[in-house]
């Protein structure tokens, strides 16, 4: 059974101008010394709900607040499942294999990224800070039980430039 609908078409005008949001927010998070990662959620209407940067690094943060379990975690607080189902949360760089995990579990109905992992993968290397899982969220959500859209890598270029000289 596959539950993730694969989708890598071109995207719809207001779905690249949210992801370069992310994108832009990426850059913040560097700038504010944490990892180049943000994500928003966004509903059906275009009503930006939830926006978060990474904040994995101690002592603020900690190693499980990557950009878009807060972002999912944070939307789910506010609006109802049937809400989220309609809701598209886009991201810098595709969801960890936890992220795919918090995206699941808050019935969020539809994923746009940019870097791909397999890309991120490469710009980290083996950084202890960020020892990337090779892991498609493609896969995660294929073992899910309810389909989730995914739309990635978009932007890639963009994306990676955010990642070039921090991680090594
Ligand atoms: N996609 C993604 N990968 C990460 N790896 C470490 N932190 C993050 C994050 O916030 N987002």
């Amino acid at each position: 059974m596959t539950m993730a609908i694969e989708s890598s078409d071109a995207l719809a005008p207001a779905d690249v101008a949210h992801l370069r949001v992310a994108i832009d927010l990426a850059a913040e998070a560097r700038n504010d010394g944490r990892h180049p990662f943000a994500a928003i959620v966004v509903l059906a209407d275009g009503t930006v709900i939830s926006t978060a940067m990474n904040n994995s690094r101690p002592p603020e943060g900690d190693p499980t607040q990557h950009a878009e379990l807060s972002a999912a975690a944070h939307a789910a607080r506010l609006v109802a499942p049937e809400v989220l189902a309609g809701a598209t949360l886009y991201t810098s760089a595709e969801p960890c294999a936890m992220c795919a995990g918090a995206i699941y579990w808050t019935g969020i109905g539809r994923v746009v990224y940019a870097l791909s992992e397999a890309r991120l993968l490469d710009l980290t290397g083996d950084n202890p800070e960020n020892p990337t899982f090779a892991l498609p969220c493609r896969e995660v959500f294929a073992r899910g039980q309810r389909a989730i859209e995914v739309h990635g890598p978009h932007l890639e270029d963009e994306a990676a430039s955010t990642h070039i000289g921090f991680w090594k």
